[in-house]
């Protein structure tokens, strides 16, 4: 099978967490290609964190597989960094130390000053080079985030894994820390899996948006192509002309097609079924 050209490949992914109730999501299929940034989207419990946490390695799949490079993804692995919405530092660590401690375990063989300078680098690319010796409980929400950030990206991830970073943060917040992550992962040519719930923040950081339909029995029923051009800012993302046919069409699913797989779902019609490729304002075509 010719997979190594893949970066990741999900192949008919399915979860159950009951043997007797349907299963969360099932005949979920997807690639992700070095250096894409792509958000999943979809309505409270289609399975958006499960899916994560099964490429984090934190959650196992009842059926299908999870390809990262060639490798089955089982159990966790500093290839890939997580940031979660709760940022999880260790409150006892000061900044300096939460960054150190995930860099050591990466780069065991350092020495403490290549740890302590490499760390340091990752801080300051989040604007926290002034907060280096303080601790978790001295931190706002959004310095937190941002040490989460740079925690997962000081260990050169090949692949990071964002579950609705910014949710908690003011929109205010949000901002400068979305136009920080779009100014890494161009550096950096990270590849990013991201769920969140805010259609502009997919696409103002996207390069394709998935659409998860209503769980259970959820499928990705649609991947949108980002069709806005790259170098996007959130001051005048709006006075794009393909601005509102992407935002239209990614509210229009949320609100009035998220539902209509789970019914024929839920009666088994979905068989072999292929998510819908679409770019907003330009074309639809069934993959
Ligand atoms: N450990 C677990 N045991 C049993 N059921 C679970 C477990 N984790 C998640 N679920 C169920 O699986 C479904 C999907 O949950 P998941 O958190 O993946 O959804 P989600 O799309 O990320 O939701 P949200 O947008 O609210 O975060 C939900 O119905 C949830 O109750």
């Amino acid at each position: 099978m010719q997979i190594e050209n893949t970066f990741l490949k999900v192949s008919n992914l399915s979860k159950s967490y009951k043997a007797d109730a349907p299963p969360v999501f099932e005949g979920i299929d997807f690639e992700i290609e070095k250096g894409e940034f792509v958000c999943i989207i979809g309505h409270s419990g289609c399975g958006k964190t499960t899916i994560l946490n099964v490429l984090a390695g934190l959650e196992e799949a009842t059926g299908g597989n999870a390809i990262m490079l060639g490798k089955r993804i089982q159990g966790p692995g500093l290839e890939r960094g997580v940031v979660f919405q709760g940022h999880a530092l260790m409150p006892w660590m000061t900044v300096l130390q939460n960054v150190a401690f995930a860099v050591k375990s990466k780069y065991p063989d350092w020495s403490k000053e290549q740890i302590t300078e490499h760390s340091k680098k990752y801080l300051a690319m989040v604007g926290l080079v002034n907060a280096e010796n303080k601790k978790p409980s001295e931190l706002s929400g959004g310095m937190k985030q941002r040490v989460g950030i740079a925690r997962a990206f000081a260990i050169e991830p090949k692949m990071l894994l964002l579950d609705e970073p910014f949710g908690a943060l003011d929109a205010l917040t949000r901002g400068v820390i979305q136009d920080e992550l779009l100014k890494i992962c161009k550096e950096t040519n990270q590849t990013v899996f991201m769920i969140t719930h805010d259609v502009d923040e997919a696409i103002l950081l996207s390069d394709k948006i998935m659409l998860m339909s209503n769980g259970p029995n959820a499928r990705i029923a649609e991947i949108v192509v980002n069709t806005l051009p790259k170098g996007r800012k959130r001051a005048n993302l709006h006075h794009d002309a393909m601005y509102y046919p992407m935002r239209n069409h990614l509210v229009d699913f949320l609100v009035n097609r998220s539902k209509d797989l789970q019914v024929k779902g839920a009666k088994g019609e979905l068989d072999g079924y292929k998510p819908v490729i679409v770019l907003p304002g330009v074309d639809a075509v069934v993959a």
